[in-house]
């Protein structure tokens, strides 16, 4: 996120019109948008679909052009290529140009951006219809829906923390009751418990009301949680659009993988549909090349076993209170002297994480059998 930015030029006064009408019940079409800052390319060629009503989250490392393609959308910026339309209308592009105000957009920046001036009750008024006495009671029922008391209305936002602050913000975007809204980073500040609470909540509250929303966040789990829908953003580009877990079980790359949770990763040999590695064949669907690859596995399908037919010993653990983190080096493979020589014979040897519930069951040293359950995924070899 950057600070300064200053909202883009009505590009042209070309009025926004009806796109295709097969996309009526997509809300959000994004196709081909690229923005420059510069020289710099930030956005690289970016297509994003996203349904009436459903929540996508957009997650990708700092830097990757999140907040753009959000500020994009909202209509502070404009723009060099492609277009977004809402709703079956154009709103920038080359044949229409909506300003932000009228896009029927609610945006939560990730400072909040709270009118300092105003209390809390009048920063959320500034979205309602009506003003002071006759606002009080959706004043009130907007703060109860990002679980704050009423009585904070007559506080100034310097009174507040900021969680308080980031959790008004997102009451006063609620007021103007948007078609869709954009949330950026918004639970950030929130310490662990409440943040879950109050994502929950608002989670709730939009798809009650039937809003489109798009989070961006840094946080994978809170990505895989909160959407129907993630995309994963690398370097001005999404790099992977799918259900959470197609993403997490099915990156279409290592980077993607490693990016959205723990992965172990191990040289392996396809054929057919089986990889063969240190941990045996493990079964890959529609695996994209044969030979040489990379196998990835989530942690939590390898699981400590009795009778399990691989061997390893625990290296050392990671203490995280309801599951450890056990890493185990795997036992080398025997081979039999007398047998045929396959060049492509897994060696054993590596070390892998893998997580347990049971700290005590993996002190360093132990021996243990492990099974892997489920299928793998197979990335090209790239050395
Ligand atoms: N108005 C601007 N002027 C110049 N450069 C900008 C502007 N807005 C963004 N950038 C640059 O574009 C790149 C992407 O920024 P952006 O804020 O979209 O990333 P992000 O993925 O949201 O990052 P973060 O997660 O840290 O908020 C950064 O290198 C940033 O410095």
């Amino acid at each position: 996120m950057t600070t300064s930015r200053r909202p883009a030029p009505a590009a042209s006064p070309v009025p926004a019109f009806a796109a295709d009408p097969h996309h009526v019940t997509d809300h959000l079409l994004v196709g081909g948008v690229r923005k420059s800052f510069g020289g710099t390319e930030v956005l690289k060629g970016v297509d994003l679909t996203v349904a009436q009503g459903r929540t996508t989250a957009i997650v990708g490392a700092s830097g990757s052009g999140k907040t753009t393609l959000l500020r994009v959308i909202a209509g502070f910026e404009a723009p060099d290529a492609g277009s977004v339309c809402l709703g079956g209308v154009q709103v920038a592009g080359p044949s229409g140009w909506l300003p932000a105000h009228r896009r029927s957009v609610g945006y939560v920046a990730q400072d909040g951006a709270l009118f300092p001036h105003l209390t809390v009750g009048q920063n959320i008024e500034f979205g309602l219809p009506v003003r002071g006495r006759t606002a009080a009671p959706r004043v009130a029922e907007l703060l109860e829906m990002v679980s704050m008391d009423p009585a904070y209305a007559r506080r100034k936002p310097s009174q507040l923390s900021g969680g308080q602050q980031q959790r008004v913000a997102l009451a006063r975007a609620l007021a103007r009751q948007p078609q869709l809204m954009l949330l950026d980073e918004p639970f950030s500040a929130l310490d662990a418990g409440l943040r879950v609470a109050t994502r929950r909540a608002v989670s709730k509250t939009l798809s009650d009301a039937g809003v489109t929303t798009i989070l961006v966040t840094h946080d994978q789990a809170e990505a895989l949680s909160f959407a129907d829908q993630v995309a994963v953003m690398r370097d001005g580009r999404l790099a992977q659009i799918g259900s959470p877990f197609v993403v997490y079980t099915r990156p279409t790359d290592r980077a993607t993988a490693e990016f959205l949770g723990d992965a172990v990763i191990l040289e392996a040999w396809m054929e057919g549909s089986l990889a063969l590695c240190s941990l045996g064949g493990i079964p890959v669907r529609r695996p994209p090349v044969q030979g040489r690859v990379h196998l990835m596995l989530r942690p939590e399908q390898i699981r400590i076993a009795e009778g399990g037919n691989i061997r390893g010993r625990v290296v050392d653990t990671d203490y995280f209170g309801p599951e450890t983190t056990v890493r185990i080096q795997l036992a080398p493979i025997v081979v039999d002297p007398a047998g045929p020589v396959d060049p492509h014979q897994p060696v054993g040897g590596e070390v892998i994480s893998i997580r347990h519930w049971n700290a005590m069951l993996a002190r360093p040293g132990t021996e243990l059998s492990l099974k892997v359950v489920g299928e793998g995924v197979v990335f090209p070899w790239d050395g």
